[in-house]
């Protein structure tokens, strides 16, 4: 299976240079805005020009339903995946509450829950099955339902505006499909990969972590990014792997959020390693293997708050600092246009 999309590298020594010399005239001691230097630095390479500018940020929801929660692999049924989604076009759910917060524009898109919508602003559907297969059995997904995600994920980006994406998802048992993602992909063992998701006990983490080695024995031809991502992942991580990559091909800024979005932008790097220079990974989850999995791929989260939530709600947590670094490279006075003295 392939996918291909032209993502350029972002290589730009004389921007990064121009961009550092105007933090540094900017009226504040050389360097003490830490981390917020480094993020307008970034969004000014995503962007390739001195001067970036955020506008209509969009937080896009990918849900879909696992064959493998049939395995009793979550603490919740799958039925809750249905009823958040509700939840969120309702603006009840967490993520709702931040998006209102943050004035972010939030998507929901039914990339394979097991439900049947009315229609309503606010939700799009890319349904491509009713819910992926039991990994633990065989592929998640065929490689025809993979390559439609995908396509379906990079279409739903095509047509939304602003260059902001910020991830988020719901399906229960997507933590197992994050986790075969990350051990396969990143070649960490499979008990480095498991964590709790929703709330499992000790003996759940067990149950878990032996559905997951079935599952790994069950697709064990799958070793090229998108193989692994069909027989491994999911419905709303393939849709969300394809607007990944077509957000990345825009040079759109890509807010991760949590373990199952890393899974998503993991496999998107696999097939094009510069999507990462678009990538802000919000948070480092309490999911067990995700702080190893930043590691891994060589990126800091900007926040740790012992979130272990997911549907984006880290990336909107995170979103007023990433608009705040935009705004500083943009609106502080010079030294010289503010008549400071600089240091002697
Ligand atoms: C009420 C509720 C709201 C949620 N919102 C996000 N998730 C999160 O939990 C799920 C993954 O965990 P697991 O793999 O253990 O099922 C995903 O749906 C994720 O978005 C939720 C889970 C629940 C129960
Ligand atoms: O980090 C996440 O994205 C996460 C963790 C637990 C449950 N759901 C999501």
């Amino acid at each position: 299976m392939t996918f291909h999309l032209d993502i350029a590298d972002l290589h730009d020594t004389a921007l990064v240079r121009r961009v550092q010399h105007r933090l540094d005239r900017k009226t504040k001691p050389l360097g003490s805005l830490g981390r917020l230097e480094s993020l307008a630095l970034q969004l000014a390479l995503v962007q390739g020009r001195e001067d970036p500018q955020l506008h209509a940020p969009q937080l896009v929801v990918f849900a879909a339903d696992h064959g493998i929660a049939a395995q009793g692999v979550s603490a919740y049924p799958s039925d809750v995946t249905w009823q958040m989604v509700e939840n969120f076009l309702a603006g009840g759910a967490a993520v709702s509450v931040l998006a209102r917060q943050n004035h972010l524009a939030l998507t929901v898109v039914d990339c394979g829950v097991r439900h049947d919508f009315a229609p309503r602003e606010g939700l799009i559907n890319a349904k491509v099955a009713a819910g992926s297969a039991d990994a633990s059995q065989g592929p998640a997904m065929s490689a025809a339902q993979c390559e439609q995600a995908m396509a379906q994920g990079a279409a739903v980006l095509r047509d939304l505006p602003g260059n902001v994406l910020l991830l988020g998802e719901m399906g229960i048992g997507n933590t197992s499909a994050a986790s075969l993602l990350m051990c396969r992909l990143a070649g960490v063992p499979l008990a480095d990969c498991v964590g709790r998701g929703t709330g499992l006990d000790d003996a759940g983490v067990a149950r878990k972590l032996a559905v997951l080695q079935r599952a790994l024995q069950a697709n064990e031809a799958a070793v090229a990014p998108l193989d692994v991502l069909a027989s491994l992942g999911g419905l709303e991580i393939a849709t969300m792997t394809g607007a990944v990559l077509q957000a990345a091909a825009q040079r759109r800024l890509i807010v991760v959020d949590g373990f199952i979005t890393t899974a998503a932008v993991a496999v998107a790097a696999a097939v094009a390693p510069p999507v990462l220079q678009r990538c802000v990974f919000a948070h480092a989850s309490a999911e067990s293997g995700h702080a190893r999995w930043l590691a891994r791929l060589g990126v800091q989260p900007l926040l740790d708050l012992g979130l272990r939530l997911g549907e984006g709600s880290g990336a909107a947590l995170a979103w007023p600092i990433i608009d705040a670094a935009c705004r500083l490279l943009a609106e502080m006075a010079s030294f010289e246009s503010a008549g400071v003295s600089d240091a002697s």
